[in-house]
């Protein structure tokens, strides 16, 4: 099947620029601890995507080399030495900090929690990435986190550097009290440590947190470290409009992982390699995740005209042919602490859904749910990755072999780092979209129409048309953050289509991304050098 996949793509790519795999002969090695993972049907988290990165840097290793050649002084041997030294770099994760602190609960008893945050490559700052609270957090977990960060950032071009922490605690054993103390010291321990700032490291919500624990983070540096800081409110994105978030952030996700699909799915080569039409119409999807990422991704394909069937959640999976309304699902989870089971609108269904007929299934849950035992029976042909790594090497191959599009998360994803980059350009700039020139625009555009009407002396011959209506009733916050967004995954797309172009890497969306955003980071790091201090 990959081999019908080959022609046609490789028809959209100029000849000159494909990087043929032949030409060169690799320098890059897969470290030696790596060699095991792409047949592993468990590897580590932080494992598989130092894999996939080390699969990407190879491809694209001889395309860096050549591009040093601007140094017309250095030699052959040199470029390489610098390349391998960048690719080593981008690579590594530059902190990785544990703290363990004590609390008292609410009944007397004491007890140790541990937390994390890790640093990736610092080539840009601030760092960004969320916070989650499971009891799966360990260092193995934020550290593959953080090195996704980096290259998701890179993907969608916002500047930022990557990271990601985490609490080791099953949230839902914690009253709010105990979860405000348990926020409010792991922020006091990132501080002390400098390990997070406006300028250092920008947290955001992530798996069981939200705008309230956010809340909490932002208190807590505006009453201490960061009292005298005029951009206090940039510790943090995702918060609450009231104290400085931005309308949108919430379901940026979700949104996001919409119009990434839409890029592919309105792309009528791309679906032409599925042997789908064009657009949503009738498409089928199954949701694992129910939860912000699941739920707000599921709203958006259902308003574009596709059908929900399925939704797998942690405890139970619905399924209704019918199709089930995201809406009315989300009142539902939201009023029922969190759970989608006793839904009367979709049968009840134990076991996974993974594996079900669908058209396109979007795995929004947690990482490493395709693995080499179940992605032999995906029927989808279109995979959505709305979580951080949910396919493992070894599912990634096979389901490519099987010819299956995979919208990597690096970019799937990335709606909700999008948007919290224009809350943490709000905050810094101290003025919400919108409130200095939308309003003057709006009357550029009537007076243009009442001048033309008016020179023309025919009563309001002149109208906008709907799209420029559309665009001069674009005033509100959120109408003005969703076209920034459509702007970023519409450039990283186009992107990411022509790597997979230059490089013939077929189906290969994932190793496509990683070039992409490895280019951009090992350009900045290239051009700042390497410090010896
Ligand atoms: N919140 C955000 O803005 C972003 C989140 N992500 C990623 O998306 C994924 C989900 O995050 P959120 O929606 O924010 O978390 P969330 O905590 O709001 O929801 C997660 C949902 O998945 C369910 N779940 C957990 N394990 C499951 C399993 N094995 N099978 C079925 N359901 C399961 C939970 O019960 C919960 O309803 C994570 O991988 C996260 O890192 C990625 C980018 C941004
Ligand atoms: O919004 C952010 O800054 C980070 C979101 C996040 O943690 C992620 O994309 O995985």
């Amino acid at each position: 099947m990959l081999n019908l996949l080959k022609p046609k793509i490789l028809m959209l790519a100029s000849p000159k620029v494909i990087y043929s795999l032949s030409a060169f002969r690799y320098k890059h090695e897969i470290p030696k601890h790596l060699e095991k993972v792409p047949k592993e049907k468990d590897p580590s988290f932080s494992q598989m995507i130092e894999y996939y990165y080390h699969a990407a840097a190879q491809v694209m290793e001889p395309m860096m080399i050549k591009e040093l050649e601007k140094y017309p002084y250095m030699k052959k041997e040199q470029r390489e030495q610098r390349v391998s030294a960048m690719l080593k770099l981008m690579g590594s994760t530059t902190n990785l900090l544990e703290v363990t602190f004590p609390i008292i609960r609410g009944d007397g008893r004491y007890e140790l929690i541990t937390g994390y945050r890790a640093h990736h490559t610092r080539h840009r700052l601030p760092l960004k990435g969320g916070i989650r609270y499971a009891m799966d957090v360990d260092a193995d977990e934020i550290r593959a986190l953080a090195y996704l960060m980096a290259f998701k950032t890179a993907c969608v071009n916002v500047p930022f550097g990557g990271s990601k922490g985490g609490i080791r605690i099953d949230p839902k054993k914690y009253t709010a009290q105990e979860l405000q103390t348990i926020t409010r010291r792991y922020t006091m321990e990132l501080l002390r440590r400098n390990m997070i700032g406006p300028g250092i490291d920008v947290p955001a919500p992530d798996v069981n947190t939200g705008e309230r624990e956010m809340s909490w983070l932002v208190d807590q540096y505006v009453k201490t470290f960061g009292y005298n800081d005029v951009n206090a409110l940039a510790i943090t994105t995702g918060k609450p409009v009231a104290i400085g978030g931005i309308n949108g952030r919430t379901a940026a996700t979700g949104r996001g992982l919409f119009k990434a699909a839409e890029c592919f799915l309105n792309d009528k080569d791309w679906m032409d390699l599925l042997g789908w039409k064009t657009g949503w119409k009738d498409k089928t999807v199954i949701v694992q995740g129910f939860g912000n990422v699941g739920s707000h991704a599921s709203l958006f394909v259902v308003e574009a005209g596709a059908k929900l069937i399925g939704v797998q959640e942690i405890d139970v999976s619905l399924v209704n042919e019918n199709g089930i309304d995201p809406k009315d699902l989300m009142d539902y989870y939201t009023k029922n602490k969190k759970s989608v089971k006793g839904y009367m609108k979709a049968k009840e269904k134990s076991g996974s859904l993974l594996g079900e007929k669908c058209d396109i299934l979007m795995p929004c849950a947690t990482q490493k749910v395709l693995t080499a035992e179940n992605a032999g029976s995906v029927q989808a042909k279109m995979i959505l990755e709305g979580a951080n790594g949910p396919s493992t090497p070894a599912a990634d191959e096979i389901l490519r072999k099987k010819n299956v599009l995979i919208v990597p998360d690096m970019y799937c994803n990335a709606g909700g780092v999008t948007v919290s980059y224009f809350e943490y350009l709000k905050n810094i700039n101290h003025v919400s979209y919108g409130k200095m020139h939308v309003k003057r625009e709006q009357a550029m555009i009537n007076e243009i129409f009442n001048s033309l009407n008016s020179a023309d002396k025919g009563k309001d011959k002149f109208k906008p048309n709907v799209d420029l209506e559309r665009i001069r009733d674009c005033t509100r916050e959120a109408d003005i953050v969703d076209a920034g967004l459509q702007t970023v995954m519409e450039t990283a797309a186009e992107g990411i289509k022509q790597v997979a172009n230059e490089f013939a890497l077929c189906n290969d969306l994932r190793t496509a991304a990683f070039i992409y955003s490895i280019l951009k980071i090992f350009r900045a790091l290239e051009v700042t050098g390497i410090s010896q201090q």
